[in-house]
């Protein structure tokens, strides 16, 4: 007789429970340790993709008054604010948040204060901004990255910000510290990207002093050949920090900006670096106006060495600390080049000397940069009151003449007429 297969072991009913306590541990700790739970989307993953609920939070931003993170105060990581959203600021936005994501130094978010407007189909910038990802007035085709939040509350922009970036046409810079003042923290480190100064009963204020004085805070400065829409394409390009006196501070700032296509060197010569980005877009100014009236490369290339020239005897006038090697940098020569060739300065100055000076800046500003502001002509009638209030007119002849041909007091062929003649003062430097 063949003996009967041995029947499988009955579990008690005890032992069934521990066995279905165990597996329940297993799938608790699995999911728990699963990362796309920590993003708070492993169950709505799990749903079919055309349900309302998987519309992906990655690629909308929603602004917010409170920070992406969570972390609370006091923040052991440096949170980065930029002040000014145009066609650098946007840029400059764009590349702190390629850094601040990988960076793990800095926290991710990166907030932009926009100048609040309403566009052509009745939305607010920072709305549409904040939903697309683009700066579609200033920067339309480039995406800023999703851990830049647009904030048109410029109060609430900066209050968590240890680390403040401004970037807006200089002539608006006085109107923004005053809002700022005792808003801002007291731990706060800043830098300037704005090239322009202000002029005071005093003299002449560059803005990263005017930033300091006003808000009590240190100032460093970036310069260089930037034209913005390019760097926004990534295309390869150079630029200067400019600090006084904390190395470790100006590391930082090259730490936040510095990629492979964007290479940052910092000199200690804040001054220098400053009045190169000022003062090369009045030089940008009259090379327009050589381009404008068809005088050729040659032409172009004198009032450019003439420019950088009066550059840096006007920046060592004023300041006597200024180094002749930071007129070689990426802020110095590099950035004359680029701006004479490319810049927009150049391009309205031209449009003014076609128009044999009929039309004025203002307008030909408003028609062909929609929004976008120069600032070699407002740069150029600053220079132009302290060169006349130091006696130094005769010793600036190119500075000079381009503010009396903006302001329609000389044609635009004055520009070579006087270089012409032998000059009755030499430079002192
Ligand atoms: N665009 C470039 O290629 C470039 C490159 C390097 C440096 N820079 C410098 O950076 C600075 C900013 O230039 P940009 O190109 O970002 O600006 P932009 O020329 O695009 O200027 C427009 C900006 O000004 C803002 N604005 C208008 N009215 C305002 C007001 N009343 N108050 C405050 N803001 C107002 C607009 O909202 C917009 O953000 C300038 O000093 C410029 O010389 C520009
Ligand atoms: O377009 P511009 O003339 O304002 O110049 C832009 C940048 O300053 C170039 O570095």
């Amino acid at each position: 007789m063949p003996s009967p297969s041995p029947s499988p072991p009955s579990l008690s009913p005890l032992t069934l429970t521990a066995y279905i306590y165990i597996l329940l541990l297993y799938i608790y700790i699995y999911i728990y340790s699963t990362p796309p739970f920590y993003s708070g989307y492993f169950f709505l993953s799990l749903l079919p993709s055309s349900s309302s609920f998987m519309a992906p939070p990655a690629q909308e931003v929603q602004p917010s008054s409170t920070p992406i993170n969570d972390e609370q105060p006091p923040f052991s990581k440096s949170r980065v604010t930029v002040i000014g959203s145009g066609n650098w600021g946007s840029v400059a936005s764009k590349l702190i948040a390629s850094n601040t994501l990988t960076l793990p130094s800095f926290h991710d978010e990166v907030r932009m204060w926009v100048f609040e407007e309403t566009l052509p189909s009745g939305e607010k910038l920072t709305e549409v901004i904040n939903r697309t990802n683009e700066n579609v007035k200033y920067l339309p085709g480039i995406k800023l990255g999703r851990n830049v939040v647009a904030d048109p509350d410029l109060e609430n922009a900066v209050k968590d910000a240890n680390m403040l970036v401004f970037v807006t046409p200089h002539q608006f810079m006085e109107g923004i510290c005053r809002s700022l003042v005792g808003k801002v923290r007291e731990d706060v480190e800043a830098i300037s990207l704005i090239k322009g100064m202000e002029v005071k009963m005093e003299g002449p204020c560059m803005i990263s002093t005017l930033i300091s004085q006003q808000l009590g805070l240190n100032c460093c400065v970036l310069m260089g050949a930037n034209i913005a829409n390019e760097i926004a394409v990534e295309k390869f390009s150079e630029a200067t920090v400019g600090y006084k006196g904390n190395r470790e501070i100006a590391e930082k700032w090259v730490q936040l900006f510095n990629t492979p296509y964007f290479m940052v060197t910092a000199v200690q010569d804040v001054e220098g670096v400053e009045l190169c980005g000022t003062l090369k877009n009045v030089v940008a100014i009259a090379a327009g106006f050589v381009d404008g009236l068809e005088m050729g490369n040659n032409t172009k290339a004198a009032i450019m060495r003439i420019g950088l020239r009066e550059m840096k005897a006007f920046s060592k006038l004023l300041f006597s600390s200024v180094k002749d090697s930071t007129f070689f940098e990426s802020c110095g020569v590099a950035d004359l080049i680029t701006t004479c060739l490319g810049g927009r300065n150049r391009k309205v100055a031209e449009a003014f000397a076609k128009n044999g000076g009929k039309r004025s800046f203002d307008e030909l500003e408003a028609e062909m940069l929609r929004g976008q502001k120069l600032q070699g002509v407002s740069t150029a009638k600053e220079l132009y009151e302290v060169l006349s209030h130091r006696g130094w007119l005769e010793l600036f002849p190119l500075f000079a003449t381009v503010h009396e041909i903006c302001i329609g007091r000389l044609p635009p062929s004055a520009i070579v007429e006087h270089f012409g003649r032998k000059p009755k003062f030499t430079l002192p430097i």
